[in-house]
């Protein structure tokens, strides 16, 4: 994914951090990545007995300015390091990380602590003080920026507001849901106005739908405030309802990344394809599968999975292949979703007419750029 080829969807319309940064690192780069990540490799040296370990390697991408970005892996492939790179909490081994055009890999000390304010962090477990009321949790950050207090209390209601939990101001963690706990994770994470946010797994100890909720909150951050966000997550799910724009790491390796949609409808990788296979239902109606068979039986039909992508697509295909190739094609399930704003999803087609037709059949999709597997057979 490379910046010249993406959008900036939106340009910043929050305040700066109450402390310029801008005579640090004079860093004029390409506007439209908010983040980008420079020939970088990441290695954890060996210690105590324990191998060095290749954390990342060869990575390059950028991160466009007011995108939602996913990066998804498995455990291990290097997510959690790709983040820290970010805020500067772990140095590449070679590379640069630019953040909002400064190189972030090159500052210490004070620059690096100003750095970090403009990006904001949220975790699977909240990292709240359990000392500390909601309020006195969002206060943190600007307790340590050094806001004074009248504008700290205006602050704290502003984002407590924000974040949808006006009333929980008095109330301890132990005394909100999860999904109240991450709003004010949330709300601390903008406290000082950050361009980027950081989403570490977020949602993952969330259930179904309250992780919706959350997922559509980040939505709205997003789209009001312009802030860009950076979903770290290990679910395919997450994506969907969420990014545009996604990286999968695999190996420390960026082994695929681009829009959301291009990735759903035609994914390279085996291991994006696995991702994919759990979330866009590789689960057939049990009615149809339950009739599946390997080997084709005289009379019956071929099933064939097709990809489709766009409003009015999965009607289309059906159309167009009986057209053009005179065929009675059944469409046997359906199932379209809304990914990275357009829709996405697969259709599941009998081909009567035995091996010529269901070779011509895949011929046409294959002709006109539809991702087509045959999945068997059915009497
Ligand atoms: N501080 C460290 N010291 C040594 N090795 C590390 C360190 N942090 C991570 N690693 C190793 O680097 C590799 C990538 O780890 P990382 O935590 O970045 O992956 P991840 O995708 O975030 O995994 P998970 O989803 O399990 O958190 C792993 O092999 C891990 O064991």
């Amino acid at each position: 994914m490379k910046a010249a080829s993406m959008n900036a969807h939106q340009s910043l319309a929050i305040g700066r951090p109450i402390e310029t940064l801008e005579a640090i690192s004079p860093a004029p780069t390409e506007p439209d990545a908010m983040v980008r990540f420079e020939a970088i490799s990441k290695t954890y040296p060996a210690y105590r007995g324990k191998p060095g370990v290749n954390a990342l390697q060869d990575i390059d991408f950028a991160i466009p300015r007011g995108s939602i970005t996913g990066v998804i892996g498995r455990s291990g492939a290097g997510k959690s390091s790709l983040v820290r790179l970010i805020n500067g909490l772990e140095k590449p081994t070679t590379g640069r990380v630019i953040v909002d055009n400064r190189d972030i890999s090159a500052l210490a000390g004070r620059e690096l602590r100003l750095a970090q304010r403009s990006i904001g962090m949220i975790f699977q477990h909240f990292n709240l003080l359990s000392s500390r009321t909601a309020a006195g949790n969002i206060a943190l950050p600007l307790e340590i920026a050094g806001w004074t207090k009248a504008d700290i209390k205006a602050r704290v209601a502003e984002l407590l507001a924000l974040v949808g939990i006006a009333d929980k101001h008095d109330r301890y963690p132990s005394e909100l849901s999860g999904g109240q706990k991450q709003r004010v994770g949330i709300a601390r994470a903008l406290a000082t106005r950050p361009s980027v946010l950081l989403s570490d797994e977020a949602t993952s100890a969330l259930d179904p739908q309250t992780t919706r909720a959350i997922l559509d909150l980040l939505a709205n951050i997003n789209r009001e405030l312009g802030v860009t966000i950076v979903l770290i997550t290990h679910e395919m799910s997450v994506v969907r309802q969420l990014a545009r724009e996604v990286v999968v790491l695999d190996g420390g390796h960026v082994v695929e990344s681009g829009h959301v949609a291009d990735i759903f409808t035609h994914p390279k990788h085996p291991i994006t394809q696995s991702f994919l296979a759990e979330v866009i239902g590789d689960s057939l109606p049990v009615s149809l599968a339950s009739r599946m068979t390997s080997e084709p039986s005289a009379g019956g039909q071929a099933v064939i999975r097709v990809q489709v992508r766009g409003a009015g697509a999965g009607d289309t295909v059906v159309a167009r292949l009986a057209r053009d190739l005179g065929l009675d094609v059944a469409l046997l399930s359906a199932r379209i979703d809304e990914i990275g704003g357009q829709h996405v999803g697969s259709l599941t087609l009998g081909i009567p007419g035995g091996e010529d037709a269901v070779t011509r059949t895949l011929a046409w999709l294959s002709q006109h750029q539809f991702s087509a597997e045959r999945l068997g057979y059915v009497a």
